[in-house]
């Protein structure tokens, strides 16, 4: 894993969230994205090389409106960058963890991303993400 790609705060409005970051970071969103298959408006503030994704909900069966059911705001998961997502799925399954999705899936930001079960990450949602174009 070569870095944070991004950390995932879930909220339950992305318009007030989003003036809230760009007060708390003193920058705006430099984008944002529906992303479908995870049922999530998203908008990214890049902090460093590290970015910050805040994730609203667009459906009831999203995992980011269960979350908000169960958990309220806060912290939803860490997104960690990887060379070769196939490569790093196998060397993290054959390490005994839990891979929700072995295939991976469109992300936000020209990514493809693989999620672990936070129950085999101390409690943490970990997503992993290449980017497309390698
Ligand atoms: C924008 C696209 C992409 C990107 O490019 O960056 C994204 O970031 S998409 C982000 C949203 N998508 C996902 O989160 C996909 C992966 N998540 C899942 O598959 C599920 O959310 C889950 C992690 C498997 C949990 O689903 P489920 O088992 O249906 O939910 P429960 O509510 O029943 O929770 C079970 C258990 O897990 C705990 N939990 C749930 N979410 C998290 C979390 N984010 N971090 C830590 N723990 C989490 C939940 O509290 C339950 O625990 P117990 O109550 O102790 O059983
Ligand atoms: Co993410």
């Amino acid at each position: 894993m070569r870095k944070i790609e991004h950390i995932g705060i879930a909220v339950a409005d992305l318009e007030k969230s989003n003036e809230l970051f760009a007060r708390l970071l003193g920058k705006e969103a430099y984008k944002s994205e529906r992303v479908e298959g995870e049922g999530v408006e998203t908008s990214f503030f890049l902090v460093g090389e590290t970015k910050v994704e805040l994730l609203q909900a667009t459906r009831p069966d999203s995992p980011i409106a269960k979350y908000l059911e169960k958990r309220n705001e806060g912290i939803h998961h860490i997104a960690f960058d990887v060379a070769d997502i196939h490569l790093e799925v196998k060397r993290l399954k054959d390490a005994g963890f839990e891979i929700l999705n072995e295939t991976p899936k469109e992300g936000a930001d020209n990514k493809l991303v693989v999620f672990l079960h936070p129950r085999s990450t101390n409690g943490v949602l970990v997503e992993l993400c290449q980017e497309k174009n390698l």
